[in-house]
């Protein structure tokens, strides 16, 4: 099981907020750095660097594109008309970039979205952007993040354009600096081994923002699909500006796991990102990388095991999801915390062969779990039952075999006798760092506990 982070937009989320975020929480620059020089994209670099926010201490993350290719991304003035107060320092100009060395010799194989200042370019659309993440040495996980987060993306400017996916041609996010921005978050969540992605709401401006297509209300139209189409959660702030801009939308709609934080959590790991946007709001997007800590940890023994009395069943029949799919979600399901996940092949209705999918969990975990099936499989609906259980005393132990440490489960039936039961997982890898067979661990252990 990989880690969580918690998204905490207070002041929406952007792209390069996101990027900075997950860099000052501790990804890897170098590796990031190398991805990004392995796409066939040019004409930008990269500048990481310290800027003071608010008077914090942050991290921000800045493509700066050629001049031929700069837009107005960042421009107060062009987006809304009046400036705002500069409270974003530099500390360390020009501090930690890097530039792509072929950006000046080369032909262009990307375009440039402001017609309106240098017309003339061919637009960028989907199949272009999957030809160029497909081209990068990225990870396949890191390439299939980035591909949803653009498909997200595609299919909001389809709906807001009323034109089919296929021919979509991105504006702004067809840049540069949104390919980056969407390959470089999707590298960093890679390298810090992310798998659940924690946002409860995005918070939202208010008012007009000027773009490609002229002057939008806030949310603009992908930003407003992308949330509809997701169901994000979403609170609406008096300040004026666009907090959330699509690619920050999208990056939400594509990664999120979850909306409820754990009851109870430690923070391993806190980054902060900037935006280059100035409001009266600093924008900013903390990331942080956090742990559940189980409430029973500070319970005695048998308040935890009264706790374990109850368990709850959820259960969907389901006839028109693929194997894939519903593989998928098992191991998403399991990842999220299921206690157990089953599928029986069933006939129902009609004459259907279809699955039945059951998930055994806790309560804290229903809803999160009850999502996961929503998001990723066909059904829309879920039964669910609270069910009594008996369960033996048990704690973890550790045997000691010559091949290393065993983890055990000692466990007491109702008439006083222990009975000790190997984890699979300790048994398996034990047998792969000694190079011996899973019997012959089990035979060990098998031996101590004759003795
Ligand atoms: O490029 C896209 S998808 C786009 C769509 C829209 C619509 O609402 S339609 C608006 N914009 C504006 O462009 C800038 C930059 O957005 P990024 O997501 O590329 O950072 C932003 O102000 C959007 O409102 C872009
Ligand atoms: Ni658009």
């Amino acid at each position: 099981m990989g880690n969580t982070v918690y998204l905490e937009c207070y002041s929406g989320i952007s792209g390069d907020m996101t990027v900075a975020a997950l860099l000052d929480a501790g990804a890897d620059r170098q590796a990031l750095e190398k991805a990004l020089r392995s796409l066939p994209v040019h004409g930008y670099e990269v500048e990481v660097s310290r800027v003071k926010k608010a008077g914090l201490d942050v991290c921000d993350f800045h493509v700066r594109l050629d001049a031929e290719f700069e837009n107005h991304d960042h421009d107060m003035e062009y987006l809304h008309g009046h400036s705002h107060s500069h409270e974003q320092e530099r500390v360390h100009p020009h501090e930690n970039h890097y530039h792509d060395e072929e950006a000046h010799n080369h032909t262009h194989a990307h375009e440039h979205h402001h017609s309106h200042t240098h017309g003339g370019h061919t637009h960028t659309g989907l199949k272009e952007i999957m030809d160029i993440i497909g081209q990068g040495q990225l990870s396949d996980r890191a390439k299939e993040t980035a591909v949803q987060i653009f498909q997200v993306l595609a299919k909001a400017e389809a709906k807001a354009h009323g034109v089919p996916i296929e021919e979509v041609h991105f504006h702004e996010v067809g840049a540069v600096d949104s390919i980056v921005d969407i390959v470089a978050v999707a590298v960093c969540l890679d390298n810090l081994d992310i798998t659940e992605v924690i946002v409860p709401f995005l918070c939202e401006g208010t008012g007009t923002v000027r773009c490609q297509h002229g002057i939008l209300p806030i949310p603009v139209p992908a930003v407003a699909h992308i949330v509809e189409a997701h169901q994000l959660p979403v609170r609406l702030t008096e300040v004026e500006g666009e907090l959330v801009t699509p690619t920050g939308a999208a990056i939400v709609a594509a990664i999120r796991t979850g909306s409820e934080l754990p009851k109870q959590f430690v923070i391993n790991k806190i980054g902060i990102g900037a935006g280059k946007r100035n409001y009266e709001r600093p924008s900013l997007l903390r990331a942080m990388l956090i742990q559940e800590k189980n409430t029973c940890q500070s319970e005695s023994l048998e308040e935890s095991l009264k706790k374990e009395d109850f368990i709850y069943k959820l259960e969907t029949n389901i006839d028109d999801c693929t194997g894939e799919a519903l593989g998928y979600t098992m191991d998403k399901l399991m990842n999220a915390g299921a206690r157990d996940v089953h599928f029986l092949p069933v006939y129902m209705k009609k004459n259907r062969p279809a699955y039945e999918l059951t998930v055994i969990c806790d309560e804290e975990r229903m809803k999160k779990l009850e999502q996961i099936i929503f998001q990723e499989t066909t059904t829309i609906g879920i039964r669910r039952v609270k069910m009594e259980r008996t369960v033996l005393p048990r704690k973890n132990d550790v045997v000691r075999l010559p091949d290393g440490e065993l983890k055990v489960k000692r466990c007491v039936l109702p008439d006083g006798q222990e009975r000790c039961y190997p984890e699979y997982d300790s048994v398996a890898a034990l047998a792969e760092k000694s190079g011996k067979s899973f019997w012959q661990i089990m035979s060990a252990f098998k031996q101590t506990s004759d003795t």
